[in-house]
């Protein structure tokens, strides 16, 4: 398979290449940054990779089979067409095209059937998103999902390279913020992106509308609250779902998060600090009861990984085993 990363030196891309090796997908790969970036040397398969300029010129004819795109939305909008069109498949971690009815929007253990057949661009949902639907994707194909309402804990690493730079900076006491609507050291922010009409911010639209597309499923009502806490790395989120049909016990709800891929039940105290660092899984804990048909549990995911660039390979090994490539 022949593999470009583009947006290849920022959190998310960084991680893709990681991701590439972790994962074991063969292949040749290039990476691929702005001017700011190229010619910076990336670990690679025990040496090194040189990033090369992403420009106007950029080769898609015919050069490559998968294009992991990690470099914002703007740039997206102009690439992933003429990617796609010169018969890449392109998976796209930003959100521009997350909405289009046309694009797949994928987290392989859920709804990875639909890569079959499909040549063009895939959707990488949001972080928060991801580790969501991991924790209930069991629950929900055996009772379906209701309602689910969420309030996240949401790392500065989700706001990119930036974002950790301005913690960091807070921390040796500087006091201005760009990044983050307010302090974000020794603070909490409840509201990530712009706030619409309805009072609900960018990240918690997405929190609305992704799971009713990952699930297929537009009758799920999710409720979010997001939120910036000054953590490094990992999301977390406590959540509370009523389930669509009933369930019998608790005890059947923690076998079905014990029976979702990719996801490691805990009964001890999960903390990003302690379980996001070095892991690819979505470790889930906490469960309560809340009556009939509902309950209440909290998770713990690494964002940079498995709400971003586990997920976008994951994708790419799913595609390539549906659709024939070469591994
Ligand atoms: N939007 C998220 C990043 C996830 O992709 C965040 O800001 O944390």
């Amino acid at each position: 398979m022949r593999i470009a990363v583009v947006g290849a030196t920022g959190e998310v891309g960084r991680e893709m290449l990681r991701q590439l090796e972790l994962q074991d997908v063969r292949g040749e790969v290039r990476a691929f940054a702005s001017a700011r970036s190229a010619g910076k040397k990336l670990p690679w398969r025990g040496g090194e990779l040189t990033v090369e300029l992403l420009d106007e010129a950029w080769p898609f004819d015919g050069v490559f089979d998968y294009v992991l795109l990690a470099a914002g939305g703007e740039l997206s909008k102009r690439f992933a067409p003429r990617a796609a069109a010169a018969k890449a498949t392109v998976i796209d971690n930003s959100s521009a095209w997350r909405g289009d009815p046309a694009v797949p929007l994928v987290v392989p253990e859920v709804n990875g059937g639909l890569l079959q057949g499909y040549r063009g661009i895939v959707a990488n949902p949001n972080c928060s998103t991801i580790q969501l639907v991991l924790s209930l994707s069991e629950v929900y194909r055996r009772w379906g999902i209701k309602e689910i309402v969420v309030s996240t804990y949401q790392a500065v690493s989700g706001a990119g390279h930036r974002g950790i730079e301005e913690l960091l900076a807070q921390e040796k006491g500087a006091t201005e913020h760009k990044k983050f609507p307010a302090q974000i050291w020794r603070n909490v922010i409840p509201q990530i992106g712009g706030e619409g009409k309805d009072g609900f911010c960018e990240e918690e639209v997405k929190m609305i509308v992704e799971p009713r597309k990952i699930f297929g499923d537009g009758s799920i009502e999710c409720w979010p609250t997001t939120v910036r806490v000054p953590v490094m790395y990992g999301h977390s989120e406590s959540v509370f779902c009523r389930t669509a049909r009933p369930f019998e016990n608790l005890e059947e709800v923690r076998e079905a998060m014990r029976q979702s891929p990719n996801v490691v039940w805990e009964d001890g105290l999960l903390t990003p600090l302690t379980h996001a660092p070095e892991s690819d899984a979505t470790f889930v804990g906490r469960l309560r009861s809340c009556g009939a048909g509902a309950f209440s549990f909290w998770n713990v995911a690494n964002n940079i990984r498995v709400g971003a660039a586990t997920n976008a390979v994951r994708i790419l090994r799913r595609h390539a085993e549906l659709n024939g490539a070469a591994k």
